[in-house]
């Protein structure tokens, strides 16, 4: 954590370099963000897209000196992790063994750095806009500074920081293997006027051609399915134009 929020705070004459709007770069810091409703978001961003980040660590900062230990080492771990929590949802589930395996956890992990300086008026705008993750399972790393919220029966409640404690997430994609058991909460990022804010994610997603639908063990003659089948290519498409709205995604793909 110290590492990441340090390179937001060297000067700018050392960030300069990562900064950069090429989707195809596996290391860069982005301004803006992924959908339209986001580009007022008070953050800055870095994206790392290869996975594990080790194999990319000369693409990384050089500076601060440990990031690119700290980080890939972080990234691996955190990830095992989440593979380690995923095989024991799929055991809660009574699915067959490895169903998160393969193809539904198979795609290009990657890894965001949250960047949220200290915001004269926290009143005008926010972190990072609601939103729900879009993939199986996300691995938040909050440090100590709050400033996540979700919301619960319409209200947006603060996720007090827990000193070391990893937030774990459902994803959309999670909520729809499971047909509906999991929750994919909706979240957003609150600013503050005093202090800067560094949150690290790991994300771990299925390949783009991955077929995603309620489990099969789940569904038959008691349930019926909430969702119908798409592939992750299809949901990233429905993502876009609907603007990253997470009632208007999910209800994409539910049978009416
Ligand atoms: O920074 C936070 O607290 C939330 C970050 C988040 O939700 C995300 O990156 O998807
Ligand atoms: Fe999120």
């Amino acid at each position: 954590m110290e590492v990441a929020s340090e390179f937001f705070e060297m000067p700018i004459e050392d960030r300069i370099q990562h900064y950069s709007d090429d989707p195809n770069r596996i290391v860069r810091v982005l301004k803006s963000s992924f959908h339209e409703r986001a580009t007022n978001n008070w953050r800055e961003a870095m994206k790392i897209s290869g996975y594990p980040v080790e194999k990319f660590a000369h693409l990384l900062p050089e500076k601060p000196s440990k990031f690119r230990d700290v980080v890939g080492r972080y990234s691996t771990e955190v990830t095992e992790l989440g593979r380690w929590i995923l095989k024991m949802i799929n055991e809660g589930l009574g699915l067959e063994e490895g169903y998160f395996d393969g193809e539904q956890s198979g795609g290009e992990q990657f890894m965001v750095i949250n960047h949220y300086p200290p915001c004269p008026d926290p009143s005008l705008t926010l972190g990072l806009v609601k939103h729900c993750d879009q993939n199986l399972m996300t691995i938040l790393l909050q440090g100590k500074t709050k400033g996540l919220q979700v919301i619960k029966d319409g209200k947006w409640i603060a996720v007090e920081p827990i000193p070391n404690a990893l937030i774990v997430n459902a994803g959309h994609q999670l909520e729809v293997l499971s047909n509906g058991r999991l929750k994919s909460i909706q979240h957003r990022a609150v600013t503050n006027s005093s202090v800067a804010r560094t949150t690290v994610v790991n994300f771990i997603v299925p390949t783009l051609d991955c077929l995603i639908s309620p489990a099969p063990a789940l569904v038959g003659q008691f349930e019926d399915p909430i969702y119908r089948p798409f592939t992750w290519r299809e949901y990233l498409s429905v993502f876009r134009e609907k603007d990253g709205d997470p009632d208007l995604v999910l209800d994409a793909f539910k049978f009416k």
